[in-house]
């Protein structure tokens, strides 16, 4: 097949890990999957609520794999297969929204006016939510208790969340109490509001190229978005003049291998990926560790699976990969990306509450606000956590993917701009 042929191509056929002390898996019993999903780039979404993890697998079967070099470990405990009828769902179910698989060729030089029309173009369910409500509140009468309880509940139903929304209204409350005013100033006025709330978590990823390599583990939930972002990032990073790595560690999903291969192939940055299906994800991170620090990378992104039988088995493959490259390197990962997808709303802000008990967050991007009505979780997520925002997602090319920026933002939410 082409993809095959290119990745051989790319990656020189794969390096097989480091196998010196091999080290049965604890989360092993995929193996009984049915083979159905590797042939297609990437799932239709569930139209059926889904729990984040504890689904069976659908993956092909997986055989056991092997740790790099780790002579202090003893051998894993044998496979157990956690029973399917006491799942540990993450969070709540993910909206049938997920795109089909579009992989795209990276776009010419960044349009931001294209990019900026997506975000407003794709937060306008959100907005509409906003700003119809806000006009029903406001236009007839002035900023008083009731209408600022009721601008409050608009907020909450925006997903905003009651953090943000009580400080929001009490913004209001300071500054406008008891005045009236037109609609587009209170818009104004909730822009800035919102902006206030953004602007301290609207930080961009810097890579530090003098670590050679900048170490960027790309954690999340399946099918919000990790792959394509590491894809739309090395395409950056590359324009950029950087060498970059792509590592393809989500081994449970065959296609997603091959989605990084292929933009791989397309941006030039190297992939090492899976020499064989099952490949032990944190021993492939140490190889391609190995192989950026070998080559002078500027970047390694580390791709991971999103989706294991139950949270204890993800925390297990994120907390392994990460030790794993430690043996290195103690000061990797050096960025631990969530990448959330807006659509899912308030289920993000779960998300990233559980990832954060797993790894250390450093930063999220949030895809998918090309199509969200729930645009708002992402101030809900600022006034929660303050976890720097670096970036926003508006569709499947490089191009697509922004630095995250607070006015603007603020002011796409509602309908301004
Ligand atoms: N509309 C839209 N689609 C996106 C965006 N980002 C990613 N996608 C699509 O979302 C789908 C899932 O993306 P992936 O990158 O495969 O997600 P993942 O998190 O790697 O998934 P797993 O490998 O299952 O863990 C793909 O169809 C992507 O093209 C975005 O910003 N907007």
């Amino acid at each position: 097949m082409a993809l095959r042929d290119l990745w051989r191509r790319v990656t020189g056929k794969g390096e097989a890990p480091p196998a010196e002390e091999p080290e049965s898996r604890s989360d092993a019993p995929l193996a009984d999957a049915p083979s159905a999903e590797a042939q297609v780039p990437h799932p239709p979404a569930d139209p059926s609520p889904e729990p984040l993890t504890p689904e069976p697998p659908t993956e092909p079967a997986r055989p056991p794999v092997v740790e790099p070099p780790a002579p202090e470990n003893p051998p894993a405990p044998p496979p157990e297969m956690p029973p399917p009828s006491v799942p540990e769902p993450i969070s709540d179910p993910i909206p049938p929204e997920i795109t089909p698989p579009v992989i795209e060729p990276p776009g010419g030089p960044m349009r931001m006016g294209g990019f900026f029309a997506k975000l407003k173009q794709g937060l306008s369910r959100s907005t509409a939510k906003l700003t119809d409500s806000i006009t029903g509140v406001f236009t007839k009468r002035k900023l008083d208790d009731a209408a600022l309880e009721e601008l409050e509940e608009t907020l909450i139903a925006a997903d905003l969340g009651v953090k943000a929304s009580g400080r929001v209204v009490e913004g209001f409350r300071r500054t406008r109490f008891g005045r009236e005013a037109t609609d587009a100033e209170i818009k104004g006025a909730l822009a800035d509001e919102i902006a206030a709330i953004l602007g301290p978590v609207a930080k961009p990823l810097v890579i530090d190229r003098a670590l050679k390599p900048h170490v960027v583990l790309v954690v999340g939930v399946n099918g919000t978005g990790k792959t394509t972002t590491i894809a739309k990032l090395a395409e950056q990073y590359r324009a950029d003049g950087m060498k970059v790595i792509m590592c393809a560690g989500d081994t449970f999903r065959a296609a997603a291998v091959e989605q990084l291969q292929v933009w791989g192939s397309r941006t030039g940055a190297e992939v090492v990926a899976p020499a064989k299906d099952g490949a032990d994800a944190a021993g492939l991170a140490f190889d391609a560790l190995s192989r950026a620090r070998d080559v002078g990378a500027d970047v390694l992104l580390v791709d991971t699976a999103g989706r294991l039988h139950n949270k204890t088995a993800l925390m297990e493959e994120l907390r392994k990969i990460v030790r794993v490259m430690k043996r290195q390197d103690a000061a990797v990962p050096h960025s631990v990306l969530l990448v959330l997808d807006a659509t899912t709303g308030q289920n993000a802000v779960s998300q990233l509450r559980v990832f954060s008990e797993m790894v250390e967050v450093s930063g999220l991007v949030v895809t998918k606000l090309d199509g969200s009505a729930k645009g708002g979780v992402v101030v809900a997520l600022a006034e929660e956590f303050g976890t720097p925002i670096h970036a926003v997602g508006v569709g499947e090319t490089a191009a697509d993917l922004r630095p995250f920026e607070a006015r603007h933002f603020a002011r796409a939410l509602v309908g301004l701009e």
